[in-house]
């Protein structure tokens, strides 16, 4: 403030003595003294303090020609450092006195000079959280500078050869100690950020005749300003911005700027002190809430993977002006070019003069549009910015009348700044803050919306790696284990080849570890796939908190998710548990496969004619040795329910492996009723209607066959259309095992007393007689079981008196077989044939069937040569009590 006269609206009254802080401005009047030639300012110059407008004066040492030229001139600039003052001599009785925040004499060094004027609009760090204490305290301390987010302006006024461009432009080359206040605060810039998290940007300017040309790129030379109505942002989109990645890369900036500069200068006609030239330095930082970085939340958090706590981003603007000098304007005789030149500063100074006036008056209209230095300002000066002027001076007693002008210039500028009405002021700095606070947060809210739409993304992709990856190991596990199974079944083979070859012992050792490492990656995976939820938990953990003071309804969209997403992750782990199983498995079949080895193939219990399964043969032939414990043990820990499924595979081998594994089960009573409840007979069934295969078939067949030594899973059996199915098959196979297994089948069906009509109307007999057309003894043997066990079923019925009618094997043609191969030379097929004779031969109303069809003589042979005694005796009780035999025999003089 003023406090010897007014500078109001550009007039000059001429006080001598001026002030240049704000905080003079509250010292009591007492404290102010005018003099006319020394001023006594008091306890003022105490209060040198940094308030948001800073003025410097600077004297320029006196060059070669002052030096000479000067000589005899007593100097007219008095400089008083310590007390911050500057004398300007008028004559040899008077002198105007000027109080500054900073007197930098001809001896201070560049460095001092950055220090007092630039550094503090560059870089002081503040605690956010605490500027409304320091506000209410102190208001001259707000510490709003670019590196905390906020704008600032660096202003340098002078005389031309006054050292503005050295002060400001100086670029160190020779001697690095010479670096001006452009080279010093980015510097300092580079110094105090990460170029991985922020970035800086430069433009180049200068302004002349109210035209903005880029002095980073000449041709644009007619550079708009664009004000953003919302925030009230300044920027240039015609001007080139330029990344600056180092210190070297901003010297060649400023190299090429300056370079270019002066060319513009030389095409324009113009010094170069008649032009503004403005260097725009854009600092944009990621900085973290220092609330939330010391907390121990923060302490724990990773930045690597999902940093969801939103990073503030801080923008702050230094512009570092060399303004135009106005010393012409007053000079009568300027005409042309120079008269407009001279208009053109006038005017933007004026117009600099007049904003900062309608600030300081908190004038609801700021003419910022009156000049385009102030339209590019207008973001940088007066509000939260901090300003830095610094007036250079040159030493000649010549230029003393200019010298003085610009210093109250200055002074002027400066006491608009600092604003009268303190409380005023400082309402509308609270004012300020609050919509920049408002502002703020919407740019946090922004921010916050979309990490949140970002984490939402991840957590969908995260889930989809999830789900995916465990896909692939689930995949990938069971083709090694049916890889596995398939090496084992081969080995097997060759085993069997080269019986007790001990190096199958070793390769037994080697599977055994090549499963262990399967299930450690396994487990390595499934460990990574849970760290990974844990991850994500934590991660919108913390997202909901931020989110549950706004109640936003999306954090519960994303708990949900993060819901479903465990009850997937526990479903997978099931899947696991299940594969893991499977790999137990494979490791008990290799066990079992050394075993075997140890035991070597001597035997095998389950092999034998009179074995009533016929799947314990092909158990055999299948591969595996018969140890039910292995089996079993596959049961408990893989679970029916997934073997079963694995039936219906879309892979044939692995549908081959798994009925195998059905139909070992199924050779087990005590397995069979479980394997029916769960569905097991159905997809067996399925098999043999839907499979070509024939080895899936042949197993399917089979393990119906032991199935169907129960009475309960018979009548099954037949309420699904078995015998059809059977039968079916019987017709379509070739392969011997195949319709041995499918005999089998049908023969341990026949044994059943309850089932003999409907066995016999689906075809189950005449399936049978089909299947003599292989010649195979096994199928024969089985054939024969059938039609044995038939007959005893009718026999007994007969006995029983609920069945007085033929036989239906007889009906359906099965006595020509018979009687061929009642003397088989197979000793099981002989058998069974002979007591299906004996069985027919009871019921009377077959014999005039059987003596027709050649049987009685075969009976007659039983009863005589049959090495089995008791179906000879069968035979002869048979023959003997039958009156039509009997009647026969005598026709015949057959006697037994
Ligand atoms: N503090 C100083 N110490 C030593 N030499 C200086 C100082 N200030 C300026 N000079 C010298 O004075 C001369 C003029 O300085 P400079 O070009 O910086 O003035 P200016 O105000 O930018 O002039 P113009 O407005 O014409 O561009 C230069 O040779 C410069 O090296």
């Amino acid at each position: 403030m003023a406090t010897g006269g007014g500078y109001r609206n550009g007039v000059h009254k001429a006080p001598n003595i001026r002030t240049s802080s704000s905080f003079k401005s509250k010292l009591p009047p007492s404290n102010v003294r005018r003099s006319s030639s020394s001023a006594s300012l008091g306890g003022a110059a105490a209060n040198s303090v940094s308030g948001r407008v800073r003025v410097a004066v600077r004297l320029r040492p006196k060059n070669a020609e002052e030096l000479v030229a000067d000589a005899d001139f007593v100097d007219c600039v008095e400089l008083q450092p310590e007390l911050k003052r500057l004398k300007l001599r008028k004559n040899n009785w008077d002198s105007d006195t000027y109080e500054f925040d900073e007197v930098l004499t001809e001896f201070a060094s560049q460095k001092r000079v950055y220090e007092s004027v630039a550094k503090p609009v560059v870089e002081v760090y503040v605690n956010v959280g605490k500027l409304i204490t320091i506000i209410a305290a102190w208001p001259a301390l707000w510490p709003l500078s670019v590196l905390d987010g906020y704008n600032g302006t660096v202003m340098a006024y002078g005389q031309t050869g006054t050292g503005k461009t050295y002060t400001l432009g100086r670029l160190g080359d020779e001697d690095t100690s010479a670096r001006g206040i452009m080279v010093r605060s980015m510097e300092d810039i580079l110094a105090n950020i990460s170029l991985e998290t922020d970035s800086i940007s430069v433009s180049y300017l200068q302004l002349y005749m109210e035209n903005i040309h880029d002095l980073l790129n000449p041709s644009n030379d007619n550079i708009s300003i664009v004000e953003d109505q919302r925030t009230g942002d300044v920027s240039l989109p015609g001007a080139t911005i330029m990344e600056i990645r180092d210190q070297q890369n901003f010297v060649e900036l400023l190299r090429v700027g300056e370079a270019h500069r002066i060319a513009a200068n030389t095409k324009l006609n113009a010094e170069s002190s008649r032009s503004h030239a403005l260097l725009m330095v854009q600092v944009k930082r990621s900085v973290v809430d220092r609330n939330f970085e010391f907390s121990p939340e923060a302490q724990n958090h990773s930045h690597s993977v999902g940093n969801l706590r939103p990073p503030l981003l801080r923008k702050g603007k230094l512009i570092v002006v060399d303004l135009a000098g106005s010393e012409r304007i007053h000079k009568s005789g300027s005409e042309g070019h120079m008269l407009e030149e001279a208009k053109s500063i006038n005017l933007s100074l004026s117009a600099l003069g007049k904003c900062i006036n309608a600030l300081a008056e908190n004038s609801a209209h700021v003419p910022v549009r009156d000049s385009k230095l102030t339209r590019l300002l207008k973001d940088s000066f007066g509000g939260t910015s901090r300003t830095s002027l610094i007036v250079t001076i040159g030493p000649s007693p010549r230029h003393r009348a200019e010298t003085a002008m610009k210093v109250e210039n200055m002074l002027k500028i400066k006491e608009e700044f600092d604003y009268k009405n303190l409380s005023k002021s400082l309402q509308m700095e609270i004012d300020k803050l609050i919509a920049e606070n408002e502002r703020q947060q919407k740019d946090y809210e922004y921010d916050i919306e979309r990490i949140r739409l970002e984490a939402q993304k991840r957590v969908a992709q995260a889930e989809r790696n999830y789900v995916e990856v465990l896909e692939e190991e689930k995949m990938k596990c069971q083709m090694d284990y049916m890889e596995s199974i398939k090496k084992l079944e081969e080995k097997w083979t060759v085993n069997q080849q080269k019986h007790g070859i001990n190096g199958e012992m070793d390769a037994g050792n080697e599977e055994v570890s090549e499963l262990k490492t399967l299930l450690q990656n396994e487990r390595l995976l499934r460990k990574a796939a849970e760290d990974e939820i844990q991850k994500l938990k934590n991660q919108l953990l913390k997202f909901s908190k931020i989110q549950l003071a706004g109640g936003n309804a999306d954090v519960f969209n994303l708990q949900e998710v993060l819901e479903e997403e465990s009850h997937e992750k526990k479903k997978l782990e099931d899947e696991v548990k299940v594969l893991r199983s499977q790999l137990a498995q494979m490791a008990i079949e290799a066990n079992h496969t050394r075993s075997y080895q140890d035991r070597g193939t001597s035997g095998n219990p389950h092999l034998g004619l009179d074995c009533p399964s016929p799947l314990n043969q092909m158990r055999s032939r299948d591969g595996s040795n018969g140890d039910r414990a292995s089996i079993a043990n596959l049961h408990e820990q893989v679970g029916l329910q997934k073997i079963l499924s694995l039936l219906e595979s879309e892979d044939a081998s692995v549908r081959i492996h798994a009925v195998k594994v059905v139909a070992n089960l199924a050779a087990e009573e005590a397995n069979q009723e479980k394997i029916v409840e769960a569905g097991g007979l159905t997809s067996l069934l399925m098999l043999l209607r839907s499979y070509e295969d024939e080895t899936i078939r042949r197993i399917a067949a089979g393990a119906i066959a032991n199935l169907a030594m129960n009475e309960a899973n018979q009548e099954l059996i037949m309420a699904q259309g078995g015998i059809s199915l059977l039968a079916m098959t019987s017709t379509d196979a070739e392969d011997p095992q195949t319709l041995r297994m499918v005999a089998g089948a049908i023969a341990n069906l026949c044994g059943n007393d309850k089932l003999q009509t409907r066995l016999r109307s689906e075809g189950g007999i005449k399936a049978l007689l089909g299947m003599v057309r292989c010649r195979h003894p096994d199928v024969l043997s089985q054939i024969a079981r059938g039609i044995a066990n038939f007959a005893k079923c009718e026999s007994r019925a007969s006995t029983q008196g609920t069945r007085a009618k033929q036989s239906l094997l007889i009906e359906d043609g099965a006595l020509p077989w018979i009687v061929q191969n009642a003397n088989n030379e197979a000793s099981l097929i002989r058998r069974h044939v002979e007591l299906a004779l004996c069985h027919l031969a009871q019921h009377e109303v077959n014999a005039k069937e059987m003596i027709s069809g050649g049987a009685l003589w075969e009976l007659v042979r039983i009863s005589r040569d049959c090495s089995r005694e008791d179906i000879r005796t069968l035979a002869r009780r048979t023959l003997t009590s039958s009156s039509i035999f009997q009647a026969e025999m005598r026709r015949l003089r057959i006697e037994v």
